[in-house]
């Protein structure tokens, strides 16, 4: 039997008021690979991972994380996922050491004090471990984030913007260790991001997202040549500015009404 999708999502949905920011969104990710989520500023993506990590109840659909139900035993998979945002600050007056410690203890992380010396080696910010997280640059707090992310070794790893405010050098480094990560640990991603570098490089599979809906689904090269294009950055000018087809132009009548 086929081993359960690492994420499974159904129908999700989620309405604020008049808005509808997530419309009936459904996708699985199997174990042991990347899924992009790429949409435009708006499109759903930061409410979509909101939901999986149970910070934000949908108004409809289910989630699986892992084999569990996400809705009524979300505390089972959560010590077995980890995410990392540049919308959720951490504690501004602890440090980062204190942070990482806190994260630890939430996570259960055996032998804390190793894994916190380890993690602030992989991701260099172990020069300033014992400064305040409010006084940090906006590269370092990135860098801090992925840290406490990679805490607890997840085997299921929600990335918002994990580059943003790095510079080039950085991003790119940065972009390698998770690419190791995810290979020796056979870990699941599901990685939003503006960067189509980015998701060219680290993505199996990419869901296109425009207005909460699946616009397009492919790996980067079936993406590539269904838009008739050479990157990704162009594939989501194509999409931003209308010029896609969208899953409906695949449909035997080729979304004719
Ligand atoms: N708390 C909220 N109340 C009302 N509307 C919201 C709320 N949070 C998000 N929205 C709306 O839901 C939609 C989806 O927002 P979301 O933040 O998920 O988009 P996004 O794809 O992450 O965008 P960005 O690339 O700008 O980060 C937007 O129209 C947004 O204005």
């Amino acid at each position: 039997m086929p081993a359960a999708p690492s994420i499974a999502v159904q129908h999700l949905r989620k309405v604020y008021g008049e808005i509808v920011a997530v419309d009936d969104l459904s996708f699985s990710v199997p174990r042991g690979t990347v899924l992009g989520l790429l949409g435009g500023n708006g499109a759903g993506k930061t409410t979509t991972i909101a939901m999986l990590l149970g910070l934000l109840e949908p108004t409809g659909g289910s989630i699986g994380i892992l084999g569990i139900d996400m809705l009524k035993r979300r505390y089972a998979a959560l010590p077995r996922m980890n995410f990392s945002s540049p919308y959720v600050d951490l504690p501004h007056r602890l440090t980062v050491r204190q942070n990482l410690q806190f994260y630890g203890r939430l996570y259960g992380v055996k032998d804390l004090r190793h894994r916190i010396v380890e993690i602030a080696e992989h991701m260099q910010v172990a020069p300033f471990l014992d400064r305040a997280a409010g006084k940090l640059s906006a590269g370092q707090k990135t860098r801090v984030a992925l840290a406490k992310a990679l805490i607890n070794k997840p085997d299921v790893l929600l990335l918002d913007e994990p580059t943003a405010s790095l510079d080039p050098d950085t991003a790119d480094w940065v972009r390698g260790y998770l690419e190791s990560y995810q290979h020796e640990t056979h870990s699941t991603i599901l990685l939003a991001s503006h960067n189509m570098g980015e998701v060219e490089r680290l993505c199996d599979d990419v869901i296109l997202l425009q207005a909460g809906k699946v616009f397009e689904r492919g790996s980067p090269r079936e993406l590539l040549e269904r838009f008739g294009r050479e990157d990704m950055e162009e594939v989501f000018l194509d999409m931003a500015r209308g010029r896609g087809r969208g899953l409906d132009a695949l449909k035997p009548d080729g979304g004719q009404p």
